[in-house]
């Protein structure tokens, strides 16, 4: 039997999120692509952070379901979306951090922007400080199709990149293999420390 990489390196960023303290609870969903057709994600209820092999359910992108019959994740439709739209993404992230929950309330607006870190190059295709770096924000919802089109539109004008939050909910990010969404998720984890440490000091 061939062994699948990619799921192990999952399985150990899921371990290494959940030390983060950025998947509490229940909190969190996390998969791989799995050829055109298929992903590998998290079942739903499961504690992030104490995986195994067998919380991972196959689910095909155009259902949304599992063969087996068990429940694949509550957001699965955004895992979905992402890997259907975005044939370059091997692994997508979903966490709940208090800073990514926190900040995506504290913005008001439709994005997050992010300017003038040197750690933005910590993105893939970053190379300064002086860019900007735009993280969408959308209006949590409990209705994930819909959550879904809003991003598909939305993403018309603002082509998504690296990831988006939920307002109030956290971060959902990703990359072409788990090492590229690892990356992303703890480069975007830091800006959103500064950027909220920032915005604290400079309304005093
Ligand atoms: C307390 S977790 C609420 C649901 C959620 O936002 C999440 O990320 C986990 O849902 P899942 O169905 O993937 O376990
Ligand atoms: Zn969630």
């Amino acid at each position: 039997m061939t062994e699948n990489l990619q799921l192990g390196a999952l399985l150990a960023a899921c371990h290494w999120i959940g030390q983060k303290g950025w998947s509490p609870a229940t909190g969190g969903n996390m998969s791989i692509r799995e050829g055109d057709a298929h992903c590998l994600i998290t079942e739903s209820g499961k504690d992030k952070g104490s995986l195994t092999a067998e919380d991972f359910l196959l689910v095909e992108l155009e259902s949304g379901l599992a063969p087996s019959g068990r429940r694949p994740s509550a957001e699965t439709g955004l895992h979905t979306m992402l890997y259907s739209r975005y044939p370059e993404t091997g692994a997508v992230l979903h966490t709940h951090s208090v800073n990514s929950t926190v900040l995506s309330r504290v913005e008001r607006s439709g994005a997050l922007v992010l300017e003038g870190y040197e750690m933005q190059k910590s993105l893939s295709g970053q190379t300064s400080h002086l860019d900007q770096v735009v993280i969408p924000i959308f209006d949590n919802s409990q209705d994930i199709p819909a959550l879904a089109q809003k991003i598909i539109a939305s993403s018309e004008h603002t082509p998504l990149q690296y990831g988006f939050l939920l307002r109030g909910h956290g971060l959902t990010c990703w990359g072409r293999d788990v090492a590229e969404a690892r990356r992303h998720l703890e480069g975007l984890e830091f800006l959103f420390q500064c950027e909220l440490q920032r915005r604290l000091l400079e309304a005093k």
